[in-house]
């Protein structure tokens, strides 16, 4: 017989919990680690809201996948290349970046191992861009994603503030 306290109270977990945001994750993808001069960055075809939006390439962590394993997927899918990745993109809170919708981005630092990177999928264009201030910032990005430009370009050592 089903115990009707049991019952209650996983009606009520369920009625009142807010679901979690699935974790985002990024790339930041530099041309080297040596020297970098340029990021890979992504401009947004789709969802219509953040279309011609300018991000790191990444996406959403799967259930059971550990987020940098899910970034190397993401951008297999979204730019066909496959990625070494580096040091993250220090956020001020583990979890990562706040975003607009309350999700949470952790960000990593890349360089590209294999392939060439195209548009194949969410993106209508890809821009090396020069890791200068003027130059990321001229770029019109979601705007959470300004403090990680920010940030990678104090991690680099290139910020001019
Ligand atoms: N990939 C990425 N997403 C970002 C950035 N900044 C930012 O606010 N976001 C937001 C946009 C989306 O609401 C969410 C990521 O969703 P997504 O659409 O890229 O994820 P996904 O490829 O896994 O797509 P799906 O499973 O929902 O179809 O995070 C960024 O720099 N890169």
């Amino acid at each position: 017989m089903t115990n009707p306290t049991a019952a209650a109270s996983r009606d009520d977990g369920a009625s009142t919990a807010v679901p979690a945001k699935r974790p985002v994750v990024g790339a930041a993808i530099l041309d080297e680690w040596d020297a970098p001069h340029c990021l890979l960055a992504a401009r947004r075809s789709a969802p219509e809201s953040l279309r011609g939006l300018w991000e790191f390439p990444g996406g959403k962590v799967e259930a059971g996948e550990e987020p940098r394993e899910a970034l190397l997927r993401e951008v297999r899918e979204e730019l066909g290349v496959e990625l070494e990745l580096g040091a993250e993109i220090a956020a001020p809170d583990p979890e990562g970046w706040l975003l607009a919708n309350g999700a949470r981005m952790r960000v990593f630092l890349a360089v590209i191992a294999s392939g060439v990177p195209r548009p194949l999928e969410d993106h209508d264009r890809l821009e090396w861009t020069d890791l200068t201030d003027r130059d990321l910032h001229a770029l019109d990005w979601i705007p959470a994603d300004r403090p990680i430009v920010d940030a990678l370009l104090d991690q680099v050592g290139l910020s001019t503030a």
